[in-house]
C-alpha cells in the first residue's frame, strides 16, 4: 500500500527553492524523512497535509490529493508539528479532548480516546496538570497525543526528538516504534540524524536542498553506513593512532572519531583501546550517522 507519493513536487519561496522536483513514494510502516536543517522536510509535510500549495508537481497521501481532499486527509492523518504553541494554562487532558472534538468526535468518545492516548504516550499520571509546568519531553508527548487522538491511519511527526535529552530521545523513539508495530499506524518521522531513525524505521528517504538523495529500505542504509562514533575528553589523536595501528579504519570529525565497523568485534576493540590508554570516554555509539556522512558517501559513489 502506498501511503504517500509525489511527482515532480516543487515549492519555491521568494528567496529559496525548498523542494526541487521531488519524486518519491513510501509504503506502510515507519518511514524516516532525513535531511539537514533547511532540506525541505517540514515544507514537504505541510504540502502533503494541504497546508501549503506546491508551486509545481503533484502529491497524494493515502491515495488522496492534498489540493482537493485536504479535509479527508486530515480525518485519516495526524500531525505533530516541529514547534509548539501549546496553551500553558490548560491540562493535557483538556487539550487532547479538545483536539479530539475538533476532529469530529463527540465529547464522551473524545474523553475516552484522550485518556487512552495519554496513557499510551506515558502522560497518564500528569494529565490533569497545566501544560505550562511540563518539561520539554512531556510537551512533546502532548503533541504526539493530539496527533494520535482521532485514531489516524498515518501520522507525520516533525522532529519529535528535538530538545530531548538522551533518555527522553530513546523513550520517544521506542514510542514511535510502538505506534508503527503495535497500533498499526503508518508513521513518517523527520530528523536531521540518520543514526536515530535507523533504530525505528523500515524505510528512509533522504533529501538535500529539496532534492531526493536516496530512498531505500533501512537494511540497505545500515550496511552502507555502519560505523562507530567515539568521543573522549582528551587524547583523541592517541586513540586514532592506537586504533589505526590495530588495523581499524578511522576518520576524525572535529572532536569525534568515526570507526568503520565492518566486524562485530570492532566495538570491543574501540572500548579496550580507550581503557588501555586511560582515556575518559564521553560517548561510544554504534550506528549514529550524521546526515553529512551519507551525503559524502553518496557523492563519492556517483
Ligand atoms: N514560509 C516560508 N517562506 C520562505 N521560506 C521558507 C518558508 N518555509 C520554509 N522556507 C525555507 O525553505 C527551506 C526549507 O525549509 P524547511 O522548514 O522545509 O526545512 P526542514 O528540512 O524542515 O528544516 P528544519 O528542520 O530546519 O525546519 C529553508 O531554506 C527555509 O528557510
Amino acid at each position: 500500500m502506498t501511503i504517500l507519493a509525489t511527482e515532480g513536487l516543487t515549492k519555491r519561496f521568494p528567496r529559496v527553492t525548498a523542494l526541487d522536483r521531488l519524486t518519491v513514494t513510501a509504503g506502510a510502516g515507519v518511514t524516516g524523512l532525513v535531511g539537514a536543517n533547511g532540506a525541505g522536510k517540514s515544507t514537504l509535510i505541510k504540502i502533503l497535509l494541504g497546508l501549503l500549495p506546491p508551486t509545481e508537481g503533484s502529491a497524494t497521501v493515502l491515495g488522496l490529493s492534498p489540493a482537493t481532499q485536504a479535509l479527508e486527509i486530515r480525518r485519516s492523518v495526524g500531525y505533530m508539528p516541529e514547534h509548539d504553541c501549546l496553551p500553558p494554562d490548560v491540562s493535557a487532558t483538556e487539550f487532547t479532548v479538545h483536539m479530539a472534538q475538533m476532529s469530529g468526535l463527540p465529547r464522551s468518545a473524545a474523553r475516552e480516546r484522550a485518556a487512552d492516548t495519554l496513557r499510551h504516550v506515558g502522560l497518564y499520571e500528569e494529565r490533569y496538570r497545566p501544560i505550562g509546568g511540563y518539561s520539554t519531553g512531556m510537551r512533546q508527548r502532548v503533541k504526539l497525543a493530539q496527533a494520535l487522538v482521532h485514531d489516524p491511519r498515518l501520522v507525520f511527526l516533525d522532529e519529535p526528538t528535538n530538545g530531548l535529552d538522551p533518555q527522553g530521545r530513546d523513550e520517544m523513539l521506542a514510542l514511535i516504534r510502538r505506534i508503527g508495530a503495535e497500533f498499526g499506524i503508518s508513521v513518517v518521522v523527520t530528523s536531521h540524524l540518520l543514526g536515530e531513525l535507523e533504530r525505528v524505521c523500515d524505510h528512509v528517504i533522504v533529501i538535500d536542498g529539496g532534492r531526493l538523495l536516496r530512498s531505500s529500505a533501512i537494511g540497505e542504509f545500515t550496511q552502507a553506513t555502519r560505523s562507530i562514533t567515539v568521543e573522549v575528553e582528551e587524547g583523541l589523536e592517541a586513540l586514532a593512532e592506537r586504533l589505526t595501528s590495530l588495523g581499524q579504519s578511522v576518520t576524525a570529525h572535529g572532536r569525534l572519531l568515526s570507526v568503520d565497523a565492518g566486524a562485530p568485534a570492532t566495538f570491543d576493540v574501540v572500548r579496550d583501546a580507550v581503557v588501555d590508554l586511560g582515556l575518559s570516554l564521553v560517548r561510544l555509539e554504534q550506528g549514529r550517522h550524521r546526515i553529512e556522512d551519507v551525503f559524502r558517501e553518496e557523492s563519492a559513489s556517483v
